[in-house]
């Protein structure tokens, strides 16, 4: 299958509309609210073309004409029970994020659901990327989004969302066809969506994907990371013809990707730039910007939405007249001498395949009356449970070998298992450097008639890598001419290629959420992938205990182990290769 993002220009600088051990394996408490939750809040599905709400259990529901799954009907809002409620209280876990709703990671919808609302112009962009029908993490948020802004035009009773769905379940696109959908019709550019990302790359990524789905509006698209001169990137995204300062502020984008640092850039540096006429706040891999400081982005964005809702504004912005179903600023005519309505409320949305349940950092982001969707995935059962799910297309493996013997297990994995299209990942960038080098030079030392297959071929990817080169690896590794990419955790979050077949944990993962990540890279979008996971044998003990405590280790990996002959074959050249290493590198 194609992925959607792929044949869409790069973008460059600018885009434009057209343009988580110590726990007993037995059931915690907490595990006990989370299946309770789950069976409390599980939503019935309704039934097709009705607005009434099918019988929770299923079995009596007449098949979907279209031949996907039904998506659930979140319309009705459950209460908690009491006792639940209770119990995640005494915990310190809000109840709202004990009480999720779950949507079965199969519910689909056809782009054409009624239910889900979509514009001609959102069809015709999904049908552009060989979508036909939503995923289930879209198929649930977007309606939920579209809801809630077409019953509160003024937006002051929107609640917050919480989604956490597994690793290429589609997180994506549920955020940026309702932002699309609910901006594309505004009459004058105001920034009104920002989404924050916790990496340059994962960024640029998001910024590729809305500025095709804005294509055909007049809606433009910003980019904010750094990887241009604050002045450029300042001029590209405000008014710099307007020298005074503005009340209103002169934006020349109505959606900003940003990353958490040059957000804070601009707040301190950009004149005229403000968030003032913010819509929806987007927090994509929302555990990662939480977990980190990012120049204490979160209360410096948090103080400028406050101090601008604080203050009574005079009309300083154009006139706009009100359409059905447009977004429009809601001030009044300049000149008028009265006082502009308080800003919206903003709405902030949290994506991750990992989200936080650290009720410490849930707590800073101070939302308001939050709602929790969980899709669910592969594995997840055990004590943090709801926390790690997986793709369901996904094999697990692992390999329990000796420390000193690492990287010809790894020669092994891509010799026997013919793994082409891969990435591995080592614990540091030196790591990486270092079993590049080795695995390069032991390709060298492999006759060419000797390959089962199609040769390797090896490359780096780290951040000590120039920017040029590393798209220029990225480049190579897109067209297929590279093989296997060597990295460190750089790009374990987010990155979205489609055709990497296999994930190798050269190094394990010390946290559950970083091993839910690496892996995550393949298995996309429904496609099947592979997962190796090398473990020194003195780390077996704490791989096993973290993937129990994850929930995900029964039935969810399978131990392998070589072949004697071909690792006995294979150790010849690895030593020479070795060998060579040595001599040039001194190690
Ligand atoms: N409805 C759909 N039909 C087909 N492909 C889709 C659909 N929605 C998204 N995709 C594709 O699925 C892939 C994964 O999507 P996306 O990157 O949004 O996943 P994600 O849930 O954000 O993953 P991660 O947690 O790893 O960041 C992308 O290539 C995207 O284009």
């Amino acid at each position: 299958m194609e992925s959607p993002a792929e044949g869409r220009a790069a973008s460059g600088d600018h885009v434009s509309g057209d343009a988580a051990a110590g726990r007993p394996a037995k059931r915690s408490k907490r595990d006990e609210i989370l299946a309770r939750k789950n069976r409390h809040s599980k939503q019935p599905v309704p039934a097709q073309g009705s607005e009434e709400p099918a019988p929770a259990q299923s079995g009596e529901e007449p098949a979907p004409a279209h031949g996907l799954e039904r998506f659930p009907d979140f319309s009705r809002e459950l209460e908690p029970s009491h006792a639940t409620a209770l119990e995640a209280a005494r915990m310190g876990i809000p109840c709202w994020l004990a009480q999720p709703t779950t949507v079965d990671c199969d519910a689909q919808a056809s782009v054409d659901d009624d239910r889900l609302a979509l514009s001609p112009h959102v069809r015709s962009r999904c049908a552009a990327a060989g979508i036909g029908s939503l995923f289930a993490v879209q198929s649930a948020v977007i309606p939920v989004l579209r809801a809630a802004h077409a019953a509160s035009r003024l937006r002051q009773h929107v609640r917050d969302l919480c989604v956490s769905a597994p690793t290429g379940s589609g997180k994506t696109l549920a955020f940026v066809i309702p932002i699309v959908e609910q901006l594309r019709a505004r009459l004058v550019v105001r920034l009104r969506a920002l989404v924050v990302l916790p990496t340059k790359d994962l960024a640029r990524q998001v910024g590729e994907e809305f500025a095709f789905f804005c294509s055909g509006t007049d809606l433009r698209v910003g980019l904010a990371t750094g990887d241009v001169p604050l002045a450029k990137e300042q001029h590209l995204l405000v008014d710099a013809a307007a020298a005074a300062p503005l009340a209103g502020g002169s934006s020349r984008v109505d959606i900003l990707v940003c990353t958490p640092g040059r957000l804070v850039d601009h707040l301190a540096a950009t004149p005229n730039f403000t968030l003032q006429h913010l819509e929806f706040w987007v927090m994509d891999e929302a555990d990662r910007l939480l977990g980190e400081a990012y120049q204490e982005w979160l209360p410096k964005v948090q103080a400028s939405i406050e101090a601008v809702a604080a203050v009574p504004r005079r009309g300083a912005c154009p006139a706009l007249v009100p359409t059905p179903g447009a977004s429009t600023s809601r001030r009044r005519p300049p000149g008028l001498g009265v006082l502009a309505r308080a800003a919206p409320r903003i709405q902030k949305l949290l994506f991750s395949a990992t989200l936080t349940q650290d009720p410490a950092k849930i707590a800073r982001l101070r939302l308001v009356r939050p709602q929790y969707i969980c899709v669910t995935g592969k594995g997840g059962g055990g004590g943090d449970a709801g926390t790690y799910a997986f793709p369901s297309t996904l094999d697990e493996f692992y390999a329990t070998c000796p420390v000193d013997e690492k990287p010809l297990w790894l020669i092994y994995l891509l010799w026997e298992r013919q793994i082409r299209g891969g990435i591995c990942f080592t614990k540091s960038l030196e790591a990486a450097h270092r079993l590049a080098q080795i695995v390069q030079t032991w390709i060298a030392e492999v006759p060419a008639d000797a390959w089962p297959g199609e040769k390797i071929v090896v490359a780096e990817y780290s951040s000590d890598l120039p920017a040029a080169q590393r798209a220029q690896v990225m480049r190579l590794f897109k067209q297929r001419k590279v093989s296997l990419l060597i990295c460190s955790d750089l790009v374990a979050r987010g990155l979205d290629i489609d055709q990497i077949a296999a994930v190798v944990n050269y190094d394990v993962p010390t946290h559950m959420s970083q091993y839910t990540h690496r892996v995550g890279r393949t298995a996309r979008a429904g496609r099947h992938g592979a997962a190796y996971t090398l473990v020194a044998a003195p780390q077996a003990f704490h791989f096993k205990k973290m993937m129990k405590d994850g929930g995900h280790w029964e039935g969810c990996l399978r131990a392998i182990s070589p072949q004697k002959g071909t690792l006995a074959m294979l150790r010849q050249q690895y030593e020479a290769a070795l060998a060579k290493v040595a001599a040039i590198y001194g190690t």
